[in-house]
């Protein structure tokens, strides 16, 4: 316990707002505060906590009011000692923190994210330093205060640790620290330890305490007369119930009404109880869930370690141990609905269904990965969510894009703050059956840092010989994987490390030609995008030709994505028309009635007036969709066909590449003219095509006499 004798607090503290109603830090005690006001939660993640370890670290606690009451002024400065919480499911953290002593907020500096103040000490107590000048100074009041402590403590069992420690404080400790220090352990209400918290003189503040004491003296008479007590163990119970609240956790003394909550309490574990035994879990895992409820209905509520075996326990009562949705699998249906959904990809289409008709006559899933791999936007995401519709499953994606924490795939041990479930864990949480589709987007987008390989972590989830027995970090016992259905997603192999893809099946989904981007707009594309934006056929029309402008002028892609936000775009446009023109028809009805036009002013008839000529006619339905009609949406075309242009030239070449996201075309241009004999190249230019231009280069010397090429010197130069 700290006293204030030769402590020097700093001049300008973090203020940590106790919520309101909770226990009030006094200095010399030791408090649990729940940390989970937006306020509170930037202080500890600002101030107090480097990763997920405490700096220790001095700030400043006030007592919160209610609310359009403003910031208390007399707070106690207090030493963070330990942090525990977690994130998940929403962040909650408790703070234990020993009060050091009283001081008094001068001025507010900032309120956000959290406040901070320029404050005053107030407890300065080396002022009165000796037995003799605190008697001088506080007379007969010190003497009494006392002698009423001691009374107190003896009434107490001696056996009780907490109690001869209290003994030996009350002996040892400067009797200025002991109001504050024996009115967090008394029974006494938050009233009245704000009382003391403002009771910023030494003689006031005995005053105020004398009563409490005498008051908690009376009691515990009462009390030993009323009942009986014959055995030690009762004896034990008085005099422990008072002391329970030493630490005076997370803000509420004991009193009848904590006797209430207690109830409350106990009722939601044996609520929780029932919902783990009909939860279905195996053996092993309701062992472990038994044993966490046996120790949390030991532990006390306010302990920080309550809330966490209680998300624990809420988690693994809430998983599908054993829920599952049947499959109807129909391989002529799924034929019809990946047909219905999907444009082309025939190749794609045939192994699926392959792959779904074995399943369907084996009912065995230890069957091999499906990863599809192919340029953004030509239908992985959406595939997978056709074969999840005609399983009849529940679909379930986890993007692993940036993902550089093993943890994120099999989550933090419980030991860590802030510790939560992995990605498949919480996965399963959500779509509430064990056997859903899951697709692992962008495997090839996996990170690596120090803090594992999560790529290590998904190789044991997707082998089916081991995932029957996952073990997340945090769950800590074995979950049964192995009627999950994983379809993983890639724009390259490239990237993807050896071990995974050796466990998996690759797909090439190869992009779209432009007569198949036409056939998936007008099949797909259009519709959904009319659907989207509340229109009907009746009201627009995109002939093809305007499709084929859009492909070929305005987009340049592999898939169909940035045609499908054209496609938006125009949809966008053509809702503007249509509910401009219906507003007109509607205020033209409105304005139709003679005494209506009586009630409006000249001025504002004139206004009317010069508005309405603004507005364009309303459209005749359907609005169509031409080069004109694209030019004003869209703007002017982004890329011009220039192949013809370019090709026409002497001494261009076309080149072709290829990049994850798709094939492109280059045109690779040669021009002669004196110089040394070197070569230069232009642009970006990987080893493989500086060697193809060296090559050609020394194609054309060897060459040169066939060809009656003079000495002059050459260049070659590569543009886009
Ligand atoms: N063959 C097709 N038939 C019908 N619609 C298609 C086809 N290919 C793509 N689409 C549509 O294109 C859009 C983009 O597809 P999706 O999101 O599945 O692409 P992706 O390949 O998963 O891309 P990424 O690699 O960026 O995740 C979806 O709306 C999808 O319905």
């Amino acid at each position: 316990m700290s006293s204030g004798r030769s402590l020097q607090i700093p001049g300008r503290l973090p203020l940590l707002v106790s919520p309101e109603g909770e226990a009030v830090l006094l200095p010399g005690a030791t408090l649990r505060l729940a940390v989970d006001s937006p306020g509170n939660l930037a202080l500890l993640r600002g101030r107090l906590l480097r990763g997920t370890s405490l700096r220790s670290s001095v700030i400043g606690v006030i007592p919160g009011a209610p609310p359009p009451a403003p910031l208390r002024r007399i707070g106690t400065a207090a030493l963070a000692v330990q942090v525990v919480g977690s994130n998940w499911p929403k962040p909650h953290f408790t703070l234990l923190v020993t009060g050091l002593c009283r001081f008094q907020v001068v001025e507010i500096l900032n309120e956000r994210p959290y406040p901070v103040a320029v404050v005053e000490q107030l407890d300065h107590l080396e002022q009165l330093s000796s037995k003799t000048e605190l008697k001088e100074a506080l007379g007969e009041l010190s003497e009494q205060f006392y002698k009423y402590a001691v009374q107190l403590v003896d009434m107490l069992d001696n056996s009780v640790p907490a109690v001869a420690k209290l003994k030996r404080l009350l002996n040892n400790l400067p009797r200025e620290l002991l109001p504050d220090v024996l009115t967090s352990i008394i029974r006494t209400t938050n009233e009245e330890k704000l009382k003391i918290l403002d009771a910023v003189s030494l003689e006031e503040r005995f005053r105020v305490t004398i009563p409490l004491l005498l008051r908690q003296i009376e009691g515990l008479k009462l009390l030993q007369k009323t009942r009986s007590l014959k055995s030690d163990d009762d004896k034990r119970v008085v005099a422990i119930r008072p002391l329970r609240k030493l630490g005076a956790i997370n803000g509420k003394p004991f009193s009848l009404e904590n006797a209430d909550e207690d109830d409350e309490d106990s009722d939601d574990i044996i609520l929780l109880e029932k919902k783990i035994k009909s939860s279905n879990m195996p053996e092993p895992a309701l062992k472990v869930c038994v044993k966490e409820i046996k120790r949390l209905k030991k532990m006390p509520q306010s302990m920080p370690e309550y809330a966490l075996t209680r998300n624990y326990l809420e988690l693994m009562s809430e998983l599908p141990w054993s829920k599952s949705t049947r499959d109807r699998l129909d391989i002529r249906a799924a034929r019809v609905l990946l047909d219905n959904d999907h444009y082309a990809m025939a190749k794609l289409k045939r192994r699926v269904l392959e792959y779904l008709a074995v399943r369907q006559l084996k009912n065995n899933l230890k069957g091999p990965i499906l990863c599809f791999v192919g340029p953004p936007g030509v239908g992985k995401t959406s595939v997978g969510r056709s074969i999840a519709k005609t399983l009849g499953r529940e679909f379930h994606r986890i993007a692993l894009g940036g993902v550089c924490d093993q943890s994120d795939i099999r989550g933090h041990r419980r030991t860590y703050v802030g510790s939560m479930p992995g990605r498949i864990i919480n996965g399963l949480k959500t779509v509430g059956v064990n056997n859903p589709v899951f697709l692992l987007d962008e495997v090839d987008k996996l990170g690596k840092s120090l803090q594992g390989d999560p790529a290590a972590a998904l190789l044991e989830v997707l082998d089916p010989e081991q995932n029957h027995s996952f073990t997340d970090h945090y769950l800590n016992v074995a979950f049964d994987l192995s009627q999950v259905l994983f379809i993983a997603t890639a724009n390259t192999t490239a990237t993807i490390p050896p071990a995974l893809l050796d466990r998996m099946e690759v797909l090439e989904v190869p992009g779209y030609s432009q007569e198949e981007k036409l056939e998936i707009a007008h099949r797909h594309l259009i519709s959904k995008q009319l659907v989207q934006h509340g229109l009907t056929p009746e009201q627009v029309q995109i002939p093809p030709e305007a499709t084929l402008e859009i492909i070929t002028r305005y987009t340049r892609e592999a898939g169909v994505r940035s045609l499908d936000r054209k496609l938006g775009a125009i949809c966008r446009a053509v809702a503007v028309k249509v509910a401009e023109g219906q507003h007109r028809e509607t205020n033209s009805a409105h304005t139709d009635g003679e005494d209506r036009k009586a009630d409006i002013p000249d001025q504002a008839k004139l206004e009317m007036i010069t508005e309405t000529a603004d507005i364009t006619l309303p459209p005749e339905m359907p609005i169509l969709i031409d080069r004109h009609a694209l030019k004003d949406i869209l703007g002017p075309p982004m890329y011009e066909i220039e192949v013809f242009e370019r090709l026409n030239q002497p001494g261009v070449a076309i080149g072709l590449a290829w990049t994850p996201l798709g094939g492109e075309i280059m045109f690779v241009e040669a021009s002669r003219m004196d110089g040394e004999g070197q070569l230069t190249l232009t642009g970006q230019l990987g080893d493989v095509m500086k060697e193809s231009a060296h090559l050609a280069i020394s194609w054309l010397r060897s060459n040169a006499k066939k060809y009656w090429l003079t000495n002059g010197m050459s260049e070659v130069s590569r543009t886009n």
